[in-house]
């Protein structure tokens, strides 16, 4: 793996800069509009820090491919070897509820997998950043630790984390399953693997073919730089080459120690209830 450095430093000044305008917007009357297609609110927060995140990421990598939540992707993923997945404001149904579980998502893939990710919470002024294989830290008000996932491999002591607007009937049976009895609700699939990543969680599901490649592109870098690991339902890790950019099969992040116990389990129920063959 070549050096990342300048790539991540330059991702990390993005995301903060697109963090003080999410931050602006969130401290006006704002207002919700639906997105088309049953895919949730979207709001000036959105397209605002998508613009800036884009032409910030074309502007330093010119080469890349880009691809963001809130721009046409038509044209860019499956034609570039580097390609950043961007999710400019990635949990907006908690912005709009205004609880402070958001998150700006920048990672970069190279060739199917993902790479490195940034992933900024504004509301408590927290960065996840890593590379995979070159490890990952948090910085939280001016403090800086490295990640490291739980190693709890015992699956009725895990710590679970799940969608606060988006829970499923799969995840409790789940949960009643492995016998957890410890969970916690967040918005954003990067704040819940930030979560993972620093051992306050050890276990995340996400039970729905409605999240996309920006979801998850930073957030499992981060993950895996600490050690953890994501995939689909079935266990599979997701490509980051274009050839899919809808994450059809759900989520599973976890530490590595719980996996090899975790993920048959899910991976049963998640047949029996047709959401992978
Ligand atoms: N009905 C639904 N069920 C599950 N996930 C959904 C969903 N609608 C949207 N999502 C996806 O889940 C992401 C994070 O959700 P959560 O915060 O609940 O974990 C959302 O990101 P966006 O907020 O960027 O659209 C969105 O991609
Ligand atoms: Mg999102």
């Amino acid at each position: 793996m070549p050096s990342l450095d300048t790539e991540l430093d330059t991702a990390r000044r993005i995301a903060r800069e697109a963090g003080a305008l999410l931050l602006e917007v969130y401290a006006t009357p704002f207002s919700v509009e639906d997105k088309a297609g049953g895919q949730g609110p979207v709001t000036e927060a959105d397209t605002r820090a998508n613009a800036l995140i884009v032409e910030a990421l074309r502007r330093a990598f010119p080469g890349d491919g880009v691809v963001a939540e809130e721009s046409d992707n038509s044209a860019a993923a499956g034609r570039f070897e580097r390609c950043w997945f961007v999710d400019p404001l990635d949990g907006t149904q908690e912005f709009v509820n205004r609880n402070g579980e958001f998150a700006i998502h920048i990672g970069l893939a190279i060739g199917t997998e993902a790479v490195l990710g940034v992933v900024y919470r504004p509301v408590g002024d927290t960065l996840y950043s890593g590379v995979v294989g070159q490890g990952g830290f948090v910085e939280k008000a001016g403090a800086r630790r490295a990640l490291r996932v739980s190693d709890v491999a015992e699956p009725a002591s895990l710590r679970l984390v799940v969608s606060r607007s988006h829970r499923s009937k799969l995840t409790n049976q789940v949960v009643a399953r492995l016998g957890i009895t410890r969970e916690q609700e967040s918005g954003s699939v990067g704040v819940k693997c930030g979560l993972l990543a620093e051992s306050q969680a050890d276990l995340y599901l996400h039970v729905s073919d409605k999240s996309y490649r920006w979801d998850n592109c930073a957030p499992e870098a981060v993950l895996r730089s600490a050690g953890g690991i994501l995939t689909d339902l079935g266990g599979t890790p997701y490509r980051y080459d274009g050839s899919e950019l809808q994450n059809l099969r759900g989520l599973l992040a976890c530490n590595a120690a719980a996996f090899p116990h975790v993920q048959p389990v899910v991976t049963r129920f998640a047949r029996e209830a047709g959401l992978i063959t």
